[in-house]
């Protein structure tokens, strides 16, 4: 019998208590193992160590002083991107708009074309570097985007990319098409939204890398209707439905994303309490993206409208190079100045509420039994200390599948 086992945890977060969802269920002087990659047994050190004693183990782990939490799940990210943007950060902070600069064909368009001219090596080469930070927070699940090719060979060659690197990082990732990211200066989003469709939609799917298909529905980008077309042609090449929704402009993509029961709505900056319930009611995880609204004007989305029905939005990072935030507890902070979450909140929007977001149903982001063996040691004995002690360096250990990590 092989076996990983973490033990004298002074804390151990299992997932959302049973009893009221807006809070976590804890347990304190607790061990945790991972058998075969998975959760087979979380309980008292004591019992725990008895049957699994850390001397006959593959690996063990003294976790006492620390808190043990489930492997963070980011479940919004553009992660795989080249070049800097750094004199944007400058104009925005002088005045400048993101759409003017995207407008004056800076922003995406921009990383466009840093992607275009750089070779597979390099963007496998600069994914890693990403993920390597990302992995050092705690992330062990990431959804990664394409979107910086903005046509079919490109998407296809970010996509690869995405699919090589997963092959032998231990971040898990999962793969968005999203060809539908920005308008390309040379043509029209009606034009664009026919090629989408039409030629990079079912070359993506037969290369059966994507398991996502997600669109920029905003002012001057992707109207409802162009997105409505492009996610549902998605959905009939088997990807499903993400959107990023309600940023700038109401436009109308959080009642897209109810009715074509998206697996996630994201942003959100701009929804109502009646765009709020059609989300909630159709089963569409709502994202937030804090780290966005913080480099933006700081305006945060509205929880209560969530928290009323019952609701914990995921919280992920958005990291891309207009957010280059890629750590899951800086989200988390700003999910409880910013938005005004709890911190047992903001731990479920980064774990379980990430994983629904992304259709996981195995039990991700949480330690329960059966649950992927993932997990985050903490140098702290709460998982309160997360969002609090915001300048980063709090995560101490990584396991993936019961294996160390980080
Ligand atoms: N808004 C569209 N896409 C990204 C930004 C990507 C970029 O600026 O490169 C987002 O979600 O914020
Ligand atoms: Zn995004």
């Amino acid at each position: 019998m092989t076996y990983t086992v973490v033990h004298d945890a002074t804390e151990i977060v299992t997932g959302p208590a049973d009893e009221d969802s807006e809070t976590l269920q804890t347990e304190t002087g607790a061990a945790v193992v991972i058998e075969d990659g998975t959760v087979s047994a979380v309980g008292p050190s004591a019992e725990i160590t008895a049957e699994y004693p850390p001397a006959n183990a593959e690996t063990a782990v003294d976790a006492s002083g620390n808190c043990i939490l489930p492997g963070f799940v980011d479940s919004h990210t553009h992660a795989l991107f080249v070049g800097d943007r750094s004199d944007e950060f400058e104009a925005k902070l002088a005045g400048k708009s993101y759409q003017e600069i995207l407008a004056d064909g800076g922003g995406i368009l921009r990383t466009v074309r840093n992607v275009r001219e750089a070779t597979d090596g390099e963007l496998a080469a600069q994914l890693r570097t990403h993920l390597d930070v990302m992995l050092a927070n705690g992330t062990t699940t990431a959804e990664v985007k394409s979107g910086y090719g903005l046509d079919t060979d490109i998407e296809l060659r970010m996509l690869a990319v995405i699919d090589r690197v997963n092959e032998n990082h231990p971040v898990g990732l999962v793969p968005t098409f999203m060809g539908a990211h920005a308008v390309p200066d040379d043509t029209t989003s009606e034009a664009y939204t026919e090629s989408v469709v039409t030629e990079q939609l079912p070359t993506v799917a037969d290369q059966g890398i994507a398991e996502f298909c997600d669109v920029f529905c905003e002012a001057d980008v992707f109207s409802v209707e162009q997105s409505r077309r492009i996610l549902t042609a998605g959905q009939e090449h088997g990807l499903t439905p993400k959107i990023h929704a309600d940023e700038f402009a109401r436009l109308g993509g959080s009642q897209l994303a109810a009715e074509l029961s998206a697996a996630s709505a994201d942003h959100l900056l701009q929804s109502t309490p009646e765009d709020a319930a059609s989300l909630v009611d159709n089963g569409v995880t709502p994202t937030f993206l804090p780290g966005t609204a913080f480099g933006l004007d700081g305006e945060y989305p509205r929880l209560a409208p969530f928290e009323e029905r019952g609701t914990i939005p995921a919280i992920a990072t958005d990291f891309n190079p207009n957010c280059y935030a890629p750590t899951l507890g800086f989200a988390a902070t700003l999910a409880c100045v910013g938005v005004g979450m709890t911190p047992a909140q903001a731990i479920r929007g980064i774990t379980e509420r990430g994983a629904a977001a992304l259709d996981r149903t195995d039990g991700r982001g949480t330690l329960r039994t059966g649950a992927p063996g993932d997990l985050v040691v903490l140098d702290a004995p709460t998982y309160r200390h997360l969002p609090y002690k915001y300048d980063g360096a709090l995560v101490e250990t990584v396991l993936k599948d019961g294996t160390v990590v980080h």
